[in-house]
């Protein structure tokens, strides 16, 4: 049994990943870490989430230096925390011999101006960014076999990505067209900390972010294309629905586009397209990313839906590891 330590472990995305860690036949919990001082440490993560009781009854460890040594000793280290916490974790435990797979945006564009201009910082670790992977599973196993730090794909941009890529590698696109993806997301996308957004009273279907979301930048870099992305935050608690439109070049045929999507994923069991509109409520919990597409003349309507805590971000990264590590490619998932 390999050990997996889990930094941000009383996050949503953090204890959606301890219950899989748990399950997982090769794997065992290595340690549930919070901040040094936050107000959960010491607690069990099962006080916090009561389903996970009898799964994950483990204490919640703030990470002191001391701490930080435990997790060294780890075979594997997930980082469910914000992007500069990754950011400055990430290089030590590399260096110490673990396998890192980052669940925030630190590592995932090899583009360091990306940084200050997307999230507000200067990427302090440049030659750590230019050693990760991003890790969106069904595209890039090669390349995650053969690393140490894995930047598992943010949550709309796997719902996105998983969406337009089968397009987008066959050439399907219409040349200088750019893709619309119109994305609404569940609550928990902001995380657990308490805000005026994501408060009851407040939240209601809209739209934020237009046109300077880190996620439309990330998507435009994996895809080899410029995209419009628009998210929206919406009333109910997890899940992403995707709506893309897209230009299909001249002479594109049905079965082209069919070959497209069942090529690259039939046979594969996350990803599935489906005969019908994808729903959220239909993935909800599960690892799965629904996707389903229709034509009129040279514009494809393709919808896609996910889990923002399960494919966008803890059931991603189990793939990430079962990847890294040759376990079956849906251990701990199905
Ligand atoms: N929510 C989502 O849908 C998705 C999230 N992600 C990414 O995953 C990461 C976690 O997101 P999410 O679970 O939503 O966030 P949460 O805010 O719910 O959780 C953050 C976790 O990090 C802990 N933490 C905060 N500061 C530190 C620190 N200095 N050292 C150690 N632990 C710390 C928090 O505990 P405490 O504050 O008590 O210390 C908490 O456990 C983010 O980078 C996010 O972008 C990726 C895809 C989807
Ligand atoms: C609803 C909501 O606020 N969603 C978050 C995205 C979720 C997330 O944590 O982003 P990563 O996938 O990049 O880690 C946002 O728009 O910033």
């Amino acid at each position: 049994m390999l050990n997996v330590a889990i930094i941000g472990a009383s996050g949503y995305a953090g204890a959606d990943l301890s219950l899989i860690v748990a399950k997982h036949p090769n794997l065992q919990i290595g340690g549930l870490y919070v901040s040094e001082g936050s107000a959960d440490a010491g607690k069990l993560l099962s006080s916090l989430y009561p389903r996970l009781h009898s799964y994950v009854d483990l204490p919640l460890q703030p990470l002191t230096a001391e701490a930080l040594n435990d997790v060294k000793k780890c075979d594997i280290v997930c980082l469910a925390t914000a992007h500069v916490v990754s950011m400055r974790l990430a290089p030590e435990l590399v260096d110490a011999g673990c396998k890192v797979f980052d669940l925030s945006g630190a590592y995932r564009v090899n583009d360091p101006a990306f940084y200050p201009e997307y999230y507000g910082f200067e990427h302090e670790n440049l030659k750590y960014l230019e050693q990760a992977v991003y890790g969106l599973a069904e595209w890039n196993a090669e390349e995650i076999k053969k690393t140490n730090l894995i930047a598992v794909a943010g949550c709309y941009p796997t719902a996105s990505l998983s969406a337009l890529k089968p397009l987008a590698v066959n050439n399907l696109i219409a040349e200088g067209s750019m893709p619309i993806i119109n994305a609404v997301s569940g609550v928990t996308g902001s995380g657990r900390k308490a805000s005026l957004t994501n408060s009851f009273c407040e939240v209601s279907l809209n739209a934020y972010g237009v046109f300077k979301h880190r996620h439309r930048p990330e998507i435009s870099h994996h895809l080899g294309q410029k995209v419009l992305f628009q998210p929206h935050l919406g009333n109910f608690k997890r899940g992403i629905l995707a709506t893309i439109y897209v230009q299909l070049r001249d002479g594109v045929t049905d079965e082209m586009i069919e070959k497209a999507y069942k090529e690259k994923y039939a046979g594969q069991n996350i990803v599935r397209i489906v005969d019908h509109w994808p729903a959220v409520k239909d993935v909800e919990f599960t690892p799965f990313c629904d996707i389903h597409y229709q034509r009129e003349g040279n514009t494809l309507v393709v919808c896609s839906a996910i889990d923002n805590l399960q494919k966008g971000a803890a059931a991603h990264t189990m793939q990430c590891i079962n990847i890294r590590f040759g376990f079956e490619p849906t251990a701990g998932l199905l």
